[in-house]
This record gives C-alpha cells, sequence and structure tokens, in this order.
C-alpha cells in the first residue's frame, strides 16, 4: 500500500524529472570543475617523486595528460626512461607533445638531493609544484625491529621530502609562487598496530607540511597534504621488515585497494582545486580517524584487539 502510494507520487508529480534534473546539473558541475582544474595545469612545471611505479606513475600520467611539463624523480632509470618514452609520444589533452625530464636519486642520500634540486632547476629553470610521492611501508612488531630500520623509513618519508621541498622552497618564494603537495597516507592521521615507522613517518609529514602550509600563505605558496587509504601497487612487496629486509608479498587489503589511476585522478582534482587537506578512503577508516579525535579510548582498545587477534593468527 505504502509502496503504490510512494509509487503514485514519483510519477505523478514532478519529482523524477526534478531528481534526474539535480543530477545532471551536479554531473556537469562536475564536468566543469574537471576542465577548469585541468585548464589550471596547463604548461605548470611538475615534479613528481616516486615516479616509478604505483602512485607517482599515474600521477606523471594524469598531470601530463593535463598539459603539464614534467620532472620524473625515481632510483629506477630504466623505469623512468620507459614512462619518459611512453608520455614522449602521447599527446595531452590540449595535443601538445611535452617529454618530461628524468632525475635520478636516492632520498636516503642528503647530498644527492641538494644535487637533485640543482638538476630539477635546471630543467625548466622554475618549478611550479613539487609532489613529494615517493615512499616505502613497513610492517613489524617494534620490540623486533632494528632502529636502523625505524630510520630508514624516516629519512625516505620524511627527511627526504622535507630536504627537497627546502631546496626548492627559496626558488618558489622568489616568484611568489608554487604549490608543494605531501603524499601522505590515512596512517598519517591514526596508527594502527605493526606499522609503528610507516605511521610515524607520515604523522610527522602531516605535521610538517601543516606547519609549511601555515608559514608559507603570506609568500603565495599552497600546501596540499593528501592522505589516501589503500591502494592497489606494490607498496606492501616493497615495504621493509623489522630486520630491514624486504617484506615480499602483496597484502590483501593493499589488492583490494583502489587502482592508483583513480587514485592519481583524485590527486589532479585537489592539486587543481588548491585543497589544503584531502582524505581519500573508504567510510571505515574516515570514522576511524574521527573516533581517534572524539573517542581516543574506544579507537585504542579496538588497536590493542587488532594486535592481539594479528598477533595471535602469526603464531597459530
Ligand atoms: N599503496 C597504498 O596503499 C598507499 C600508498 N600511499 C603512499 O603513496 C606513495 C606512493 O606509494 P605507492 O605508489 O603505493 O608504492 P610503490 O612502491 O609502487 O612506489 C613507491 C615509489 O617510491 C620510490 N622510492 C622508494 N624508495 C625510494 C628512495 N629511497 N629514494 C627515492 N625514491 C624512492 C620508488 O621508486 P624507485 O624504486 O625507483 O626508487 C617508487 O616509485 C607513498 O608515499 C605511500 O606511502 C598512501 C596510502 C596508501
Ligand atoms: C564510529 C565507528 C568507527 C569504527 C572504527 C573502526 C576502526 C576500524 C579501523 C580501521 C583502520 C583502517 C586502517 C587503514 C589503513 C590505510 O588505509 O592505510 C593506507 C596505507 O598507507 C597502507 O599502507 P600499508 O603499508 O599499511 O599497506
Amino acid at each position: 500500500m505504502l509502496k503504490e502510494r510512494v509509487m503514485d507520487l514519483v510519477t505523478q508529480t514532478a519529482i523524477l524529472p526534478l531528481l534526474f534534473g539535480c543530477l545532471g546539473i551536479f554531473s556537469l558541475f562536475r564536468v566543469l570543475q574537471r576542465i577548469r582544474s585541468r585548464a589550471h595545469l596547463r604548461d605548470t612545471v611538475v615534479v613528481v617523486t616516486g615516479a616509478t611505479s604505483g602512485l607517482g606513475r599515474e600521477c606523471a600520467r594524469v598531470f601530463h595528460a593535463a598539459g603539464a611539463k614534467l620532472v620524473l624523480c625515481g632510483r629506477n632509470v630504466e623505469a623512468l626512461e620507459a614512462l619518459t618514452s611512453e608520455l614522449a609520444g602521447s599527446r595531452t589533452s590540449q595535443g601538445q607533445m611535452y617529454k618530461p625530464y628524468t632525475v635520478t636519486f636516492d632520498l636516503t642520500d642528503p647530498g644527492a638531493i641538494a644535487a637533485a634540486a640543482t638538476k630539477i632547476l635546471q630543467c625548466f629553470g622554475y618549478v611550479d609544484i613539487l609532489i613529494n610521492n615517493a615512499g616505502v611501508s613497513y610492517r613489524g612488531a617494534i620490540s623486533d625491529t632494528i632502529v636502523d630500520v625505524d630510520r630508514k623509513v624516516m629519512e625516505i618519508n620524511y627527511f627526504g621530502p622535507v630536504a627537497l621541498t627546502k631546496a626548492l622552497l627559496p626558488s618558489m618564494v622568489k616568484r611568489k609562487q608554487g604549490h608543494i603537495v605531501a603524499i601522505s597516507s590515512v596512517q598519517g592521521k591514526i596508527s594502527i598496530p605493526f606499522r609503528s615507522a610507516y605511521a610515524a613517518s607520515k604523522h610527522a609529514t602531516q605535521a610538517f607540511f601543516d606547519c609549511l602550509r601555515a608559514e608559507m600563505e603570506q609568500d603565495g605558496i599552497k600546501v596540499t597534504v593528501i592522505s589516501p587509504g589503500y591502494i592497489y601497487t606494490n607498496l606492501s612487496v616493497n615495504a621493509v621488515t623489522a630486520d630491514g629486509s624486504r617484506y615480499g608479498a602483496l597484502d590483501k587489503n593493499t589488492a583490494r585497494g583502489r587502482s592508483p589511476a583513480e587514485v592519481a585522478q583524485d590527486v589532479l582534482a585537489a592539486v587543481g582545486k588548491k585543497k589544503k587537506d584531502v582524505i581519500l578512503t573508504d567510510l571505515l577508516p574516515f570514522l576511524a580517524i574521527y573516533l581517534r579525535t572524539l573517542a581516543p579510548g574506544i579507537f585504542f582498545r579496538i588497536m590493542a584487539s587488532r594486535a592481539r587477534k594479528e598477533r595471535k593468527s602469526k603464531n597459530s
């Protein structure tokens, strides 16, 4: 009876056309927004670290398609060359063909970072957008983990991006324009068991780049921190373990994660809109972030229970 009444209401009134109209306007609005943010990125000089795989490689592809001039960074020369050849042969959405530059360096080597910053600036003379994407994850119990592992993760995920940012910042300040992007993680907002070094490095990233945003506002420099949830990349495969060896396995959560191409589109949109802080994840991690602030006691209990369960399943 109620169902019939609702159906009558829907068919006899203007609800349906109104609904479709609203949906249409919303979709049109989204398309226009996407076009506007893409137009904003045309001819901008964009540096992407960790461009050899995963999210970094996809960011390179979407920013190239939007008409950006790229400087691609990583350690793996062959992977950088392969991506450069691919992009050099493909037109941007406006029909131009830009061949990206490549700069190879290791984020654990401070000397190499300083030299790389000089090379990066020589490519086009300036940098508009720096995307600090390169990173490594970790798996292990704190009690088993050698301190060298904590240091290594901090070097790659925190000190390296900080050093690169500081090296490129003066040229941005001189031009009174620039945009620094930090790819953090949901684990930059909440810590989960057996990820201590990774979560710590991402919390530090969040804190540093939040400070940078405030300090640089008067110089016209924008800062965006992006915190994704699981993405289907090689992050878990390349993760370091308690003794420093490679984890070498693709985790279930990672394999079920979002496609890096899709996440890269969200990164492009966030950068185009000059967003300050973006969380790209499903509902549960999103709620967990709020739970950590609003009811920390409950959050800590859930995490302790996760730790107990994980330890039990490892020992059985
Ligand atoms: N995958 C996921 O579930 C999530 C990932 N993220 C973040 O996204 C970012 C990209 O990771 P993702 O694409 O997933 O993982 P990948 O392992 O696929 O990519 C990591 C990139 O970082 C580079 N890199 C690693 N170590 C170094 C180093 N010492 N010096 C210079 N570059 C280095 C690698 O390049 P090379 O080997 O050539 O040096 C590679 O391009 C990371 O910051 C990660 O924390 C955030 C949330 C979720
Ligand atoms: C009001 C109800 C709230 C219910 C909260 C329940 C708590 C659920 C816990 C959820 C934890 C989510 C963790 C998400 C972690 C994540 O997405 O990390 C992204 C990464 O960086 C992945 O790196 P990794 O190396 O860990 O694969």
